[in-house]
């Protein structure tokens, strides 16, 4: 997918400048950069959840988005928070249940899961879909170090095998060198790729 942006604004205040931004399968890309400067913005773009920008979004490849809350369905059990949103069976959503650690926890409810188990049912719930591009945003925020690496380890083997892209937004580049992701910094006012940042890849 490549994305041409002219520019972002909210109620005529901008936010992003002109970028240009490309990822494809098996490519992996981190954005970074400050608190508050443009990231999950810029993701919401790339997933084509915010069409209200100048620019263009190229591409057809198909995406999955995990944002840092897990946005599971409350009243659903955790395999149908797998088979319900994305079409997968059963047998699909047990098997990447017990590669995201979760074997014995397929029949709870999410509020009955912790905050990492959440983490990594989203995870799952993301690759069952079958991406070509997987976009995260912060999704390793406010876990416990031990926590966190596992699920960089997780999400790595799962993108290894799948051989779906990735576009991580993080302010930790250790994330993004753990992930293999290329940096792409954001920086100014409104945000343009940082002058030491690479435009992307492919
Ligand atoms: N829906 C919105 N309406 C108005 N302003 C918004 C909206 N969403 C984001 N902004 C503003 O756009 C700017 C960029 O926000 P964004 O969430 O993209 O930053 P970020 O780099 O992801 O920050 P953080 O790392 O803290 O999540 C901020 O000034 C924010 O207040």
């Amino acid at each position: 997918m490549r994305l041409d942006l002219a520019g972002k604004s909210f109620a005529g205040r901008p936010v992003l400048g002109a970028l240009r931004l490309a990822v494809g399968r098996g490519q992996r890309l981190a954005i970074l950069g400050p608190s508050g400067i443009g990231k999950s913005t810029l993701l919401r773009i790339l997933a084509g959840l915010d069409g209200d920008f100048q620019g263009r979004l190229e591409g057809r490849e198909r995406l999955a988005v995990v944002f840092q809350e897990p946005t599971l369905l409350p009243w659903r059990r955790a395999v149908a928070n797998i088979t319900l949103p994305t079409g997968c069976d059963q047998a699909q959503a047990r098997a990447l249940m017990a590669e995201a650690g979760l074997t014995g926890h397929e029949n709870k409810f999410p509020r009955q899961l912790s905050l990492g188990q959440q983490r990594r049912l989203s995870l799952a719930r993301a690759f069952a879909a079958r991406p070509d591009i997987l976009l995260m945003d912060e999704p390793f925020a406010s876990l416990d170090p031990g926590t966190a690496g596992r699920m960089m380890d997780l999400t790595a083997r799962l993108l290894d095998r799948s051989g779906a892209g990735l576009v991580l937004v993080t302010h930790d580049a250790a994330e993004a060198a753990r992930l293999g992701a290329a940096p792409v910094r954001l920086a100014g006012s409104p945000a343009v790729l940082a002058a030491n940042g690479v435009s992307g890849l492919g």
